[in-house]
């Protein structure tokens, strides 16, 4: 019998966390890297995370530990679940670490303010491993659905096909499916801008602006990230699907998004800062919104839904002045 493949998990999150357990009941034998001792040995002696899915039972092939380096020894895939703004630093204590030839997993949703790099980019800067060493999981994946064991599929990106065919394999449980995607860019950047039009119809909602406003929203937020993808060479089509589409709706319908909720209670008039004080878990699109308005900048491309929840979340424009301008924008073709 071959040995099982071998994962380690940077961060112990509940994305981290609940994307370990998919890999150990896909048969990995699976690490978990958590910055906090106690955390781990937590994880280890009750079977659970109570921090972040309490009440879970996590799988017996999988375990937890404080020591960066025991957790990449040996790893077939290095998957990174830490928040975008962070993985730069993480990385760069890490790197030496890394077991040779081992596939670098980016599970995050994010753009890193200052370099508008996406985190396969950021991955390559620190790591120098190289395209084909770095993936992506993404799509509709909300944590606590996936760690109840709920059905959900999923992309595996890679320009690598073959690498991301490994990883596919090494994640295909009965209850999560992964597709592959050579589509990196595409993937990455559905993923983040969900974040920020998942901030826009949160607000829309604490507001009680209605479905049509969210349908509207949920539209209009496609048009600008395959905008934003199509004038950094991804292919379109991703956009329609689970990457794009797909997570967009997933994240703007559920009350387990952090950052619909943060959206939601903007939209219902707590200020930034108690949303912050309420808010336990990352909501990328907080910090991500700054970083893709700056990359659409860069590249020419207008991004009015983006630049919209920039304005209110770090400006302080009042939701209702921001949709009144929104909605008072010239008039113009749909496919525009
Ligand atoms: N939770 C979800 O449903 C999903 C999350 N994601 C993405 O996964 C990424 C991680 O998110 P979650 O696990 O949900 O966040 P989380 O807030 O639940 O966990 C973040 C983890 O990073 C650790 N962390 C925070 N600051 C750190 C630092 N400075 N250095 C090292 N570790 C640090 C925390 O201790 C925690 O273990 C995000 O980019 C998110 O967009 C993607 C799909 C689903
Ligand atoms: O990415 C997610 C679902 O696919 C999770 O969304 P939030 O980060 O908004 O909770």
């Amino acid at each position: 019998m071959s040995e099982p493949v071998k994962a380690a998990v940077f961060g112990t999150g509940s994305w981290g966390t609940a994307f370990g357990m998919v890999l150990a009941d896909a048969g990995c034998d699976v690490v978990l890297w958590g910055r906090r001792p106690e955390l781990a040995e937590a994880v280890n002696s009750t079977r659970t995370n109570p921090d972040y899915l309490p009440g879970i039972e996590l799988p017996k092939n999988l375990r937890a530990t404080a020591d960066a380096a025991e957790a990449a020894r040996g790893a077939d895939f290095t998957v990174l679940a830490v928040p975008s703004q962070t993985l730069r630093g993480n990385l760069a204590e890490w790197a030496p670490l890394l077991a040779p030839g081992t596939v670098l997993v980016s599970l995050m949703k994010g753009v890193e303010l200052g370099s508008a790099m996406r985190m396969s980019e950021v991955i390559d800067d620190v790591a120098k491993v190289g395209a084909d060493r770095i993936a992506v999981v993404t799509g509709p994946n909300l944590a606590r659905e996936i760690a109840a064991r709920m059905p959900a599929a999923a992309v595996v990106a890679c320009t690598d096909e073959g690498v991301a065919q490994r990883l596919q394999t090494a994640c295909h449980t009965p209850y999560f499916r992964p597709y592959t995607n050579t589509d990196v860019v595409g993937c990455e950047l559905g993923g983040a801008v969900k974040n920020v039009i998942g901030l826009a119809v949160g607000i829309a909602d604490g507001m009680g602006l209605g479905d049509n406003a969210k349908g509207s929203l949920i539209t209009r937020g496609l048009a600008e990230t395959t905008r934003l993808g199509v004038a950094l060479g991804a292919d379109p089509l991703t956009f329609s699907g689970l990457a794009g589409l797909g997570d967009l709706v997933a994240t703007c319908s559920s009350p387990l998004s952090r950052n619909h909720t943060f959206g939601t209670n903007l939209g219902k008039g707590l200020t930034l800062k108690e949303t912050i004080a309420v808010t336990k878990q990352t909501a990328e699109g907080v910090k991500s919104c700054e970083s893709v308005l700056d990359l659409a900048r860069r590249h020419g491309v207008d991004m009015p839904l983006t630049e919209t929840v920039v304005s209110i979340v770090h400006e302080g424009k009042p939701p209702v002045v921001a949709v009144k301008e929104l909605m008072s924008r010239s008039a113009k073709p749909e496919r525009r």
